[in-house]
């Protein structure tokens, strides 16, 4: 049996842009199915996962709108169901690796999926079931960063593991800087008054008032979603 995670109840940020294929095709199955084992070994280490998918593969609104033929709300409608689309394709990688998973969507669309609400969304992790909430928050203008933490505070999770495609906080992006150093442990203060803009201060704010960690690490191997909570592949931990 893997490692025990310290965090019993997680919420897991996956980053859209990570589901892709190598060609730049926005979903690549191999990549699903392996991160469908993934999650099922860090359920069977005893952790209780809900899941936030971001649309980096397909649509981000800021950028599309940025080209000025689509206004940022729409452009963020377009986003926000990209996510759906992404949580779609990890629920059916879940199941298919017979892990039980069911989508919630915050943008409500009943002929494809539950639509979110907090109470079920508890009873179906109580049960031992994987929820993948989709839609972010629901509403333009904010990320699927704020909408981890945001659910994060409403379901009771111990922390959010910020799984993307980097493996940790870096001193500045370290795909534009190669001299960035990466940081074992900051707090929320830190992460906001430094500007380190691996999330959106709104979510590292949210974060700090709720007191939730933030781990951060990466997605690609040899790391791991396991591997990141056992403490065996790096990763920054971001604490009060
Ligand atoms: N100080 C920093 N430390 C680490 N990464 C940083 C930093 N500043 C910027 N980044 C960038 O942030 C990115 C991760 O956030 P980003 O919002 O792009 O993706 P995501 O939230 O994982 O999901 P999606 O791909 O769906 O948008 C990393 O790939 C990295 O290049
Ligand atoms: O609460 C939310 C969350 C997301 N969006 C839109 O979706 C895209 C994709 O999410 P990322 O976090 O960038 O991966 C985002 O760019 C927004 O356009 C939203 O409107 N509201």
């Amino acid at each position: 049996m893997p490692e025990a995670t310290p965090f019993r109840r997680i919420l897991l940020k996956l980053s859209g842009e990570a589901l892709a294929a190598p060609d730049g095709y926005w979903l690549h199955p191999p990549t699903l199915a392996a991160l469908a084992e993934d999650i099922a070994r860090t359920i069977e280490s005893g952790a209780e996962i809900a899941i936030v998918v971001g649309g980096g593969n397909m649509i981000r609104g800021a950028r599309i709108s940025a080209a000025g033929w689509i206004d940022r709300a729409t452009g963020d409608s377009l986003g926000m169901m990209a996510t759906v689309m992404n949580s779609l394709a990890i629920e059916t990688a879940l199941n298919a690796a017979g892990v039980p998973a069911r989508t919630m969507s915050a943008v409500s669309m009943p002929t494809i999926c539950e639509t979110y609400a907090r109470q079920p969304a508890l009873h179906h992790l109580d049960k031992g079931q994987v929820v993948v909430l989709a839609g972010g928050t629901g509403n333009p203008f904010f990320t699927t960063d704020t909408a981890a933490v945001l659910r994060a505070a409403e379901l009771r999770c111990d922390a959010v593991l910020k799984a993307t495609q980097v493996d940790g906080v870096y001193s500045a992006d370290p795909k534009k800087d190669p001299s960035a150093t990466r940081y074992d442990r900051l707090t929320h203060d830190e992460a906001i008054a430094r500007d380190l803009k691996v999330m959106d201060t709104a979510a590292f704010a949210l974060a700090r008032e709720s007191r939730l960690s933030i781990v951060v690490g990466s997605l690609h191997p040899p790391s791991s979603i396991a591997g990141i909570l056992s403490g065996e592949a790096p990763s920054t931990l971001v604490a009060p």
